[in-house]
């Protein structure tokens, strides 16, 4: 099947069904897509392959490619540097993939200063109530957490409500429904 292009970036507020969503489209078409590989400075955990799970690298490294602009985001947990770079987009275009980038909005804006040329997804919750009830019933984070994840989010919505900031918005209300947008949005 044709998509309208070989990089997609897919953003949203958390807890808007970024991950529900690319979940259902990666099963239903196994081949057709795939996620980057990210680079990390933490060191592998037994089992973790090199250039598969992540590529790991050296944190001084690291840091002299984000400096250089090769990253399209990256950010620091407990010590350990996280990103990922243009190359490892263009690898999974090189590989015969479509690529599917899961990014926030700084992301987004990031990428834009870039030659990649994707297509741009806004995943819209139905509302903030909704989505406050969708990032508590999915248990994953501290009330914390989940308070400055919504914080974000009213970022987020105003960002996606600028006219040109994304191609298609897809609006999960419905799952089903919301599946069916996303397709229609990526295949020709
Ligand atoms: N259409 C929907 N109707 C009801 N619940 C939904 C719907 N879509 C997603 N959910 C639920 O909402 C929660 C958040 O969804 P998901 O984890 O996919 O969000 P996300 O955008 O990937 O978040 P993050 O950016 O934090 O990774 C999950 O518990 C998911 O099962």
């Amino acid at each position: 099947m044709q998509t309208a292009a070989k990089i997609f970036v897919i953003s949203g507020p958390s807890g808007s069904g970024k991950s529900t969503l690319l979940k259902r489209l990666f099963s239903e078409y196994p081949s057709t897509f795939g996620f980057s590989i990210s680079h990390t400075t933490r060191k592998p955990r037994p089992g973790e392959v090199d250039g598969k799970d992540y590529h790991f690298v050296e944190k001084e490294d690291m840091i002299k490619e984000v400096e250089q602009g090769k990253f399209i985001e990256s950010a620091t947990f407990s010590g350990n540097m996280y990103g990922t770079s243009i190359k490892a987009v263009e690898d999974v275009v090189a590989d015969g993939k479509v690529c599917m980038l899961d990014i926030d909005m700084q992301g987004v804006q990031s990428v834009k200063k870039t030659a990649l040329n994707p297509k741009y997804i806004f995943v819209q919750p139905p509302s903030i109530e909704i989505l406050e009830e969708r990032l508590r019933g999915r248990g994953t984070e501290k009330e914390e957490a989940v308070l400055a994840r919504l914080a974000a989010s009213k970022k987020e919505l105003e960002y996606g409500a600028i006219p040109g900031s994304y191609d298609s918005i897809i609006i999960n209300d419905d799952l089903e429904n919301a599946y069916n947008a996303l397709k229609k949005a990526i295949f020709v």
